[in-house]
């Protein structure tokens, strides 16, 4: 199978590019040499998702991304198109290079040499596809395709606000536990319309909301204990009306282990096509990128991709 690599040089700040031929030599290890023309380096943002559309009209099966989650995600991006994979024989991997790598562990492998050899041994397995379309900060439609989670409300204003503070990006996974602590103390849950399925639209309050296709999310926390991450179904959850204080207390502390779905005014459920408005400003993020705000629409897809992935069995 045609292999081609897609690296970031920039994922982990600079240090997937300075790691770049040492991650080289491991993963030839156990794939053999790689000749230059099967390596392509991003030069800018979103640039992975054009090298995967490329790469695959050129024949390539195999598409690594050698970088963190938003290259991965990048990647991905390119080999869907109008709702479908634009090859129906593709293998995506990832070898962690950036700074999380949270996808990575998503896939049970936890370093490089684990992934190298996931890859090699053809070990793979199936992961659903969302949809979602949002308004974009310059105000026209944007479309993404995720497979890990979309978050609108307060969980997407503490991802955003990490991700936009340059000095809070330098601190790395840190930023999420400050930005975590000041939106709990800051963020005032607000008025949603949301339509589920074929049901009729509800109005209620909320905090946050929450559409996990993966159990794990984020540095380590816990969001949908259980969720299976090829069954078609996204595990809804909604945190409605709380006190700040309350959420700070009762639901931060409580990510890591699942425990916060305990909490009364937490609620989980299924759901495969949701649509969330507000007549306030809310934010919406998809696999960690903030891609806008509401209203966003998320559809499950009828397809699965498959993922180079440790054999545990
Ligand atoms: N050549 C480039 N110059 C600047 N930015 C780039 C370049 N190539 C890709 N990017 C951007 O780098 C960003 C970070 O990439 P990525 O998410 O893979 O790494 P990370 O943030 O270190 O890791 P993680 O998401 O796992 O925490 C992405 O938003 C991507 O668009």
């Amino acid at each position: 199978m045609q292999t081609k690599i897609i690296v970031n040089p920039m994922a982990n700040k600079g240090n997937c590019g300075k790691r770049w031929p040492q991650i080289c030599a491991e993963l030839e290890k156990h794939l053999g040499p790689l000749a230059s023309a099967h390596v392509a380096m991003t030069r800018a943002p979103n640039h992975a998702t054009h090298l995967a559309r490329e790469a695959v009209d050129a024949g390539y099966r195999r598409l690594v991304s050698v970088g963190g989650d938003g290259t991965f995600s990048e990647m991905m991006n390119g080999v869907i198109a109008d709702d479908r994979p634009i090859a129906s024989d593709l293998v995506l991997a990832q070898l962690p290079g950036g700074t999380s790598n949270e996808l990575s562990r998503s896939f049970g492998q936890l370093s490089l040499t684990e992934a190298s050899k996931a890859i090699a041994m053809g070990h793979t397995r199936d992961i659903d596809v969302f949809r979602a379309d949002a308004k974009g900060y310059a105000g026209g439609q944007v479309t993404r395709y995720g497979f890990v989670l979309a978050i609108v409300g307060a969980a997407a204003t503490i991802s955003w606000r990490a991700q936009r503070v340059p000095l809070l990006k330098r601190l790395g996974p840190i930023s999420y536990v400050l930005m975590t602590a000041f939106t709990s103390l800051t963020y005032s849950p607000r008025p949603y319309r949301i339509q589920i399925d074929d049901e009729a639209e509800q109005h209620v309050p909320m905090w946050s909301l929450m559409l996990c296709s993966f159990d794990g999310a984020g540095e380590g926390l816990m969001l949908a204990p259980g969720a299976d991450p090829a069954d078609r179904k996204l595990d809804l959850i909604m945190v409605g009306d709380m006190g700040r204080w309350e959420s700070l207390t009762r639901i931060v502390p409580n990510l890591a282990d699942g425990s916060y779905l305990e909490h009364a005014k937490v609620s989980r459920r299924h759901a495969s096509r949701i649509t969330i408005d507000s007549d306030d400003m809310i934010r919406a993020d998809v696999d960690g990128e903030s891609i806008g705000q509401l209203p966003m629409s998320v559809t499950m897809l009828p397809f699965h991709l498959k993922v180079a992935a440790v054999n545990r069995s």
